[in-house]
């Protein structure tokens, strides 16, 4: 780490005690979250006055237990199956707004609100449906209800592997037409077979627990989860290929992100054993969903048990719903008695608490930053995100993401630099880009620990003036594979280190080489031979489609020798461009990096 002559490093506890950013302060009010009139504060979010009953309006069926604890508080408008254009005109009659995945709280919905909208709350756990930012700019808090529905989803997801393997479904509509056809619908035993969890979050661990009591081998994928909570429960996590290539079932469990998004496609079909059988219960869009009726066409997939969909509800002449190795339910993994009244109580209790101005540890889009403290530590706290996001990123697999030690470099004294805010960033930074959690201040720490993340914080006390906060911030994941080699420093671990330069958050080092690129937009790292004409090459690539490039910099060890190449993309290029540019000879390893 780049530190002036003179530097001490110092281990902080954690969490710190010296919140001199929040000290004295009660929290709500630290987060802007106290009576602000929403016009004066477009970006804030608002409580209600006490004087009047809120009015909640409930678009979806909700669990009884919720609806009462709703009803102590509010007036109640349980009005299921609006149109948008009805959603529109009630909004603007309510404070508060509680959906399932079916009703789509887009732009329209807010800006119909005029202002009144203070609260959505999503009884479970995608906001896909919710228009997060618009939500955001009209000062309107998201909550979800992450937890009450795991189960629920695990037991669905058996109920598809097990129903699937025995051709329930069509042979209940035979028989129901009449026919006896025994032979027709033998099944295939589940017994001493491999099942593949893809992503082993809170589901992926349900649904693997339950499938040994089968008596099934399981095995998992997910480069981000210890290997050890794994172990404990008789699990192997193994590489991607090694899952896809010796799976005879495969249970998807991974978040849809920019990495999942058609993981399923026709090069990972021809991986796979012939034969094999897939269920989903994650997100539609994880698979590619023309390649997977080419695959069970071409006899690869055997069938496959489907509860989720890019476009909900799919077209009715779908080709993959109608197929007969295919069986279908529609967005069914929550559902099930005792989820929607977990859920409903967990929605309820989320948004009557938002109303009343309590800070909400399941909001989505609370603001990580009290406004007070914004002007001056606003790109600091952008900066330690980003060096989350870019970390995570580049890790490959190894033994899961446990362990992360965070260094600051600041020549401010310890008790004038609190650190709890940055490391929440960190956090998130850390965690959102792989899983269904949405990290806040008030649930950073736990969040970590249920996930076994462990971050420690190390200070190095800097000579010099502390006019500004922080020097710089290095982010390092041990016992990790990297996606890109050159990202992993000498000690072995995945390394990104940033600073903030006139107000933009810098990329300043990966792994052991120096480069400095501003971090917006996004990224693309390339390790090269360092030669003339490699910015041009991979600069006119780039062009071509358009791409525009923010910012360049090589950082290498000696002329002519290797050198890390990094490249700010204002557009995301193709996934032909990238190719391309790691197929410039020079080039021995590229990765390109969402911000
Ligand atoms: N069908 C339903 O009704 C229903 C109900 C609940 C959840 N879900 C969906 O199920 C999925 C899992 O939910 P969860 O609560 O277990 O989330 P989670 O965040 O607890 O777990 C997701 C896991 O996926 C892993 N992961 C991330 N990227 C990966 C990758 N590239 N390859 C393999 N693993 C990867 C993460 O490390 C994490 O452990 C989500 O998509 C969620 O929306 C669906
Ligand atoms: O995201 C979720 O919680 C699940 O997909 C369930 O969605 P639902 O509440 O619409 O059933």
């Amino acid at each position: 780490m780049a530190a002036s002559a003179a530097s001490t490093t110092l281990k902080l506890s954690s969490p710190s005690t010296t919140a001199s950013w929040l000290r004295h302060r009660p929290l709500h009010a630290a987060f802007g979250l106290s009576n602000l009139s929403l016009r004066d504060q477009p970006r804030r979010f608002v409580v209600l006055s006490m004087d009047a009953k809120p009015t909640i309006l409930v678009s979806e069926k909700l669990g009884e237990a919720g609806l009462n604890l709703l009803k102590e508080f509010a007036n109640v408008d349980c009005s299921y199956n609006l149109s948008p254009e009805e959603l529109c005109t009630k909004i603007s009659l309510c404070d508060a707004l509680i959906v399932r995945s079916g009703t789509k709280v887009n732009r329209d919905v807010f800006e119909s609100s005029a202002g009144r909208l203070k609260v959505v709350g999503r009884a479970g756990v995608g906001i896909d449906n919710v228009d997060l930012a618009a939500a955001t700019e009209h000062g309107c808090l998201v909550v979800n209800a992450p937890t009450a529905n795991t189960v629920a989803a695990a037991e669905h997801g058996i109920a598809l592997l097990t129903a699937m393997s025995r051709n329930v479904a069509q042979a209940d509509a035979s028989v129901k037409a009449g026919k006896w056809e025994r032979n027709k619908y033998v099944g295939v035993s589940l017994v001493g077979k491999t099942l593949a969890v893809m992503g082993f979050g809170k589901v992926g661990s349900e649904v693997a627990r339950r499938a040994k009591g089968l008596g099934m081998h399981v095995i998992a994928h997910d480069p981000y989860a210890p290997a050890d909570r794994a172990r404990a429960i008789g699990v192997a996590l193994v590489s991607f290929d090694e899952a896809i290539s010796t799976a005879d079932f495969l249970s998807l469990h991974m978040p849809l992100t920019a990495a999942t998004s058609k993981i399923l496609n026709d090069e990972n079909f021809a991986k796979m054993k012939k034969g094999v059988r897939i269920i989903n219960v994650a997100r539609g869009g994880v698979i590619d969903e023309e390649a997977l009726v080419r695959a069970i066409d071409a006899g690869i997939v055997a069938q496959a048990a489907l509860d989720v969909f890019t476009v909900e509800p799919p077209p009715k002449d779908s080709k993959l719903v109608q197929h007969e190795n295919v069986i279908a339910t529609p967005h069914l993994g929550a559902s099930t008695m005792e989820a929607q009244e977990g859920v409903a109580i967990e929605i309820a209790e989320a948004v009557v608490g938002a109303l009343k101005g309590e800070l909400a540890a399941t909001a989505v889009n609370a603001p990580m930053v009290p406004a007070q403290v914004l002007t001056e530590l606003k790109p600091y706290v952008a900066l330690a995100e980003k060096l989350g996001r870019l970390a995570v990123q580049l890790v490959a697999g190894g033994s899961g993401v446990k362990t992360v030690k965070v260094t600051y470099a600041s020549a401010r004294a310890p008790d004038d630099l609190d650190t709890r805010l940055l490391r929440a960033m960190i956090t998130k930074g850390l965690i959102e880009p792989i899983s269904s959690v949405f990290v806040n201040l008030v649930n950073a720490d736990f969040t970590a620990k249920q996930r076994g993340l462990r971050i420690t914080e190390e200070r190095i006390i800097l000579d010099g003036s502390p006019e500004s906060p922080l020097e710089s911030v290095q982010v390092q994941i041990a016992n990790v594979e990297s996606k890109f080699a050159s990202a992993t420093s000498d000690a072995g671990e995945v390394t990104v280190e940033g600073r903030v330069k006139d107000g933009i958050p810098h990329l300043t080092k990966v792994g052991s080489f120096e480069v400095d690129v501003s971090l917006e937009g996004s990224l693309i790292l390339c390790r090269q031979v360092d030669q003339p004409g490699m910015i041009g090459k991979v600069g006119s690539i780039l062009g071509q489609e358009n791409v525009n490039v923010s910012f360049m910099t090589v950082g290498r060890i000696a002329p002519r020798k290797q050198a890390v190449m990094a490249i700010g993309v204002d557009e995301e290029p193709s996934k032909q461009s990238l190719k391309r540019i790691g197929e410039i000879s020079a080039v021995e390893e590229f990765v390109y990096l969402k911000l």
